[in-house]
């Protein structure tokens, strides 16, 4: 491409435009490439903000595992860079916006078999790359999936992801219909965390909210503890048998994520659009 990996980024060589994800992703702003005029995002970071939380060497790790991860249904990390206040990252642009509003739009408020199949095929195959890297995502939910001009999905906000075994604390912002047994539990997890995030995942996809939704923490955590779910009548029984076989509050009972991509439900629309 025009630009060598030596060329040194600055904010000039970017138009900013308007922000993306109002803020829910930090600030992250659409930006045009002034020469080739290709679209990214970027987000920006506060050094006074990283040095303050102690976070220096947590935010060059990740930019470093970032920047090796090259994958289609994975948001790329393009590049990065400084000033005298601030860190950029400048990212993949994904034009479709975020999964969760296609979601929340779609006509009943779930989507239909094959899209979801579809989709779930893309984040497996993402999640297991990442597995391939010693990656925990960790925060596999709607809201950090986007979608890209083709439809294709994107893995993105990789503000958590560590490198496996861990049992970092992990802070309970945002969600915990996700969470799995073993992080409520405080148990040291592995990669099979991710596991059981896709089958809430698929649930979602296909009934349109996650499976232990509840008012209040304790009943949501109660609900996922007991595995206490239940399936509407209309979700397929190929659907159902998949998702319990991730939903398993075992985690060496969660089928792996080559067996998932080979499930007869998954199969059945996969080889469509082959
Ligand atoms: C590879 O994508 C990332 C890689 C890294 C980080 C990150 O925060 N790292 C980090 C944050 C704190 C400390 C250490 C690392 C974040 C992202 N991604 C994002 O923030 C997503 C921005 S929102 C968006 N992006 C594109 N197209 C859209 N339509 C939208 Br909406």
């Amino acid at each position: 491409e025009a630009y060598g990996t030596s060329y040194k980024w600055s904010p000039r060589d970017f138009e900013l435009g308007s922000a993306l994800g109002q803020g829910k992703f930090g600030h992250v702003h659409v930006a045009r490439e002034k020469k080739t005029g290709y679209l990214v995002a970027i987000k920006t970071l506060f050094k006074s903000q990283i040095t303050r939380s102690k976070c220096e060497r947590q935010v060059l790790r990740e930019i470093e595992i970032q920047s090796h991860i090259k994958h289609p249904h994975i948001l790329r990390l393009l590049t990065w860079f400084h000033d005298e206040r601030r860190i950029y990252l400048v990212v993949e642009f994904a034009a479709g916006g975020e999964l969760y509003k296609h979601l929340t739009n779609s006509p009943k408020g779930r989507f239909p078999e094959a899209t979801a199949a579809k989709y779930i095929y893309q984040v497996v195959d993402a999640v297991e790359y990442c597995h391939q890297h010693h990656v925990i995502h960790r925060d596999i939910k709607p809201e950090n999936i986007l979608v890209a001009y083709n439809g294709d999905l994107k893995l993105a906000d990789f503000g958590w992801s560590v490198h496996a075994p861990s049992e970092r604390r992990k802070t309970m912002c945002g969600t915990l219909d996700y969470l799995p047994p073993e992080m409520i539990k405080r148990e040291v997890y592995d990669v099979s965390v991710d596991h059981w995030c896709i089958g809430v995942l698929l649930y979602e996809f296909l009934v349109g909210k996650p499976p232990f939704e509840s008012e209040g923490q304790d009943k949501t955590y109660a609900r996922i503890l007991a595995l206490d779910l239940v399936y509407p009548s209309h979700v397929p029984e190929g659907a159902k048998d998949l998702i319990s076989k991730l939903l398993r509050p075992s985690s060496k009972d969660r089928l792996s994520l080559d067996a998932v991509k080979k499930h007869y439900w998954v199969q059945q629309f996969h080889n469509n659009d082959v």
